[in-house]
């Protein structure tokens, strides 16, 4: 499972937890602006925005997970195992193939307004990247500071939703997951009056109890609503330190912890990585499992003008600093 959510304070940051098994080699890889992306079907796109994300890089090409560019567009991709369904070509169509989505877009698009023309002409096809690399079943949310939306390719074709909260799971469909935050309605910040009877004495016996009843499992559909509840109500100072502590946090109440989510043969889902960008200002922050420290990596650090990936390998291993 893996959760992808937004927060604008003074900057607009972009991030998600990414929830595995096993990890494909993840790195931060940043594509400048003239590094060809050569796709299957729809040509080079030899000048583009440069961006900034996760990616598993094969062949020399970045297959991001989610990433960010400079114009400040995020897009992320998250499992919808069962209902994501790509389709065959289409002439009139420019095809695009799961893995190429986020270059595609973030290539070319500043702002979701602009996304959303590109999505018009859009037909997600089912070319694999690979043999080893087949399709991955995905649904995906793009962000800038003004609005975001989901992206959803089923069998009856491109679903495009507003997406309100700026939070994404994964299953159901994006339309079913905001429907069930009507039955949360009632979940509030604020200690809660009793409603229940006013023939019995009942009493807010301890702080929290506005939220009593906030689903505090691992499926996608609780994390959906534990993540939206906590960031609606969030706040936090405006500096960058702030905004990213604060992002952090907002994706800590969906954290996955080895033992709790067991998929079998000994195996368990776990948050391989947590990350948050500052779009405005291109920093990547991201903590792994067993790095708790927040690392980051900037893009306006590298030659933007460039043609070849730069990539950096996550620093795994807790960083304790003594303090005696
Ligand atoms: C596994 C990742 C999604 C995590 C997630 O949503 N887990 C939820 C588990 S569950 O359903 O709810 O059980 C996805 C997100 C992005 C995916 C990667 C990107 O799409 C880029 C390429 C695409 C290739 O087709 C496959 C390898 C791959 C490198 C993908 C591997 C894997 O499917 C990734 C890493």
């Amino acid at each position: 499972m893996c959760t992808a959510a937004t927060y604008k304070t003074k900057d607009f940051y972009f991030g998600r937890t990414l929830d595995y098994e096993f990890s494909y080699g993840d790195e931060v890889t940043i594509t400048p602006r003239n590094y060809p992306f050569h796709f299957r079907h729809i040509g080079t796109m030899t000048k583009h925005y440069a961006m900034i994300g996760m990616a598993y890089v094969a062949d020399d090409f970045p297959l991001y997970y989610e990433a960010v560019n400079e114009a400040g567009l995020g897009m992320a991709g998250l499992n919808f195992v069962g209902n994501a369904d790509y389709k065959g070509r289409e002439s009139d169509k420019d095809n695009v193939a799961q893995f190429e989505f986020i270059p595609w877009i973030l290539g070319q698009c500043a702002s979701v307004k602009e996304a959303r023309v590109l999505l018009e002409k859009i037909n997600l096809i089912n070319t694999p990247f690979s043999q080893e690399l087949p399709l991955a079943q995905l649904h995906w949310i793009i962000a800038d500071r003004n609005e975001a939306l989901t992206v959803e390719s089923v069998m009856e074709g491109i679903k495009i939703y507003d997406n309100p909260v700026g939070v994404l799971t994964n299953n159901p469909p994006f339309n079913e997951q905001m429907f069930q935050l009507n039955n949360y309605m009632n979940l509030s910040p604020q200690a809660p009056q009793n409603h229940f009877s006013d023939k019995l004495p009942l009493h807010a016996y301890s702080r929290g109890m506005g939220a009593l009843g906030l689903p505090g499992d691992l499926s996608s559909q609780s994390r959906f609503v534990r993540a939206a509840f906590v960031k609606m109500n969030s706040v936090s100072g405006d500096s960058e330190s702030e905004s990213v502590s604060q992002f952090f946090h907002i994706l800590g109440a969906v954290d996955q912890p080895r033992g709790c989510c067991d998929v079998g043969d000994g195996k368990f889902e776990i948050t391989i990585y947590t990350s948050c960008c500052n779009t405005d200002k291109g920093v990547y922050y991201y903590t792994t499992y067993d790095n708790h420290q927040i690392t980051a990596v900037n893009m306006y650090k590298e030659n933007l003008d460039d043609s070849y990936l730069v990539r950096y390998p996550l620093i795994h291993g807790e960083q304790i600093k003594m303090q005696n």
